[in-house]
């Protein structure tokens, strides 16, 4: 494991805690995707690992040993991209070679530049000598992205990085991090929306919620109005179908967790039985998932979107396709309240 979380609790000012993790572990050379709705964390959660802002208690062993103290030393091998890159002033071929100079231990800065640009497709004789202004938003960012491989960092955070880039650029980046894993061994972690990241690309998913670690990314998150109705909490979606799960045992519910593992999937309607839900959505995508080689398929009901892994030998024996209409079935107990 490369880290090791523990009791970790982060907040800004006197605000409300940011992050609150009982324990996490992101393992060397792997690809970490972090998912979670806006505001849960999922930068903050970057930034602390890239050591760029402390945490009030809790403990982070990095490479086996405690960080305490060695945080400076860390920062050189840790190198961050956020989503929208900032060029200096300079060339491309500047701009790459920038923090090699910095370094002083490259031996040839040229090659190591040649070799990045090559790594996030683009064409050195056509663009080293191109200044900064002469760049679309996707090339900045793969320019951004090369000047941090060249420097071969033992870690490389991403934030968000293809989310305002065009499509050619986003495969581009996310090949460029997964070869850098792949040939130098980097471990990369990746706060992401995109599904293409979160279940082709990466090998871990950690899901977080309100600062806390929630699961580990095909949990389904059905957040929302659940009322009391009967004994039982309800959840209505606008197609008029409506959800239900047992109540929390304690405390004030704030939104459920739907763990892929229980969610079946259906043709024809199956028969009702106890405590069972029975729900009709669409198709919308299938993903093929690197680190269980199944198929992640996504279900719309509604307003939701809902997610479970199949076989691939058992979604062609359903003959399952993007927008086919199918039935989901998963029991109350498979709720869980967080
Ligand atoms: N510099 C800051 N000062 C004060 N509060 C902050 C600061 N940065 C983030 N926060 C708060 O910390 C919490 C976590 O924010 P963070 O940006 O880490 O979430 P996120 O999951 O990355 O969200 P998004 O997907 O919108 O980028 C939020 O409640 C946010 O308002």
């Amino acid at each position: 494991m490369l880290y090791e979380i523990r009791d970790l609790k982060q907040r800004y000012g006197k605000g409300p805690l940011s992050l609150d993790i009982a324990e996490l572990s992101i393992r060397s050379s792997g690809i970490t995707g972090l998912v979670g709705p806006n505001g849960s964390g999922k930068s903050t959660l970057l930034k602390v690992l890239s050591f760029l802002i402390t945490y009030q208690s809790g403990s982070i062993i990095f490479d086996g040993l405690p960080s305490e103290g060695r945080e400076g030393a860390i920062r050189r091998e840790v190198t961050y991209l956020l989503q929208d890159s900032y060029l200096l002033n300079r060339s491309v071929y500047e701009n790459i070679a920038y923090g090699l100079k910095l370094r002083g231990d490259v031996p040839d800065i040229k090659e190591r530049v040649r070799e990045s640009l090559t790594q996030v497709g683009l064409d050195p004789e056509k663009f080293a000598q191109r200044p900064w202004y002469q760049l679309s938003g996707g090339e900045v960012q793969r320019v951004a992205l090369a000047a941090r491989l060249a420097l071969r960092p033992r870690v490389l955070l991403l934030d968000e990085p293809t989310a305002n880039v065009d499509e050619a650029s986003a495969q581009l980046v996310m090949e460029a991090a997964v070869s850098a894993a792949n040939e130098y061994g980097t471990t990369v972690i990746v706060a992401t929306h995109d599904l293409a990241w979160l279940y082709e690309m990466s090998t871990d998913v950690v899901s977080l919620y309100r600062g806390r670690v929630v699961g580990s990314g095909a949990e389904n998150l059905l957040q929302g109005k659940w009322r009391l109705t009967g004994g039982y909490m309800v959840r209505e979606f606008i197609d008029g179908q409506a959800v239900f799960a047992y109540q929390p045992q304690s405390g004030r519910p704030n939104a459920a967790m739907l763990n892929s593992a229980g969610v079946r999937l259906f043709v024809e309607r199956p028969d009702a039985a106890h405590d069972m839900n029975i729900i009709r959505g669409r198709i919308v995508q299938m993903t093929l998932e690197r680190a269980t080689d199944s198929v992640l398929v996504s279900i719309e009901v509604g307003e939701n979107v809902i997610k479970t892994r199949m076989e691939a030998a058992e979604l062609n024996r359903l003959e399952l396709c993007p927008s086919k209409m199918v039935y989901l079935t998963f029991s109350y107990a498979a709720v869980r309240w967080i």
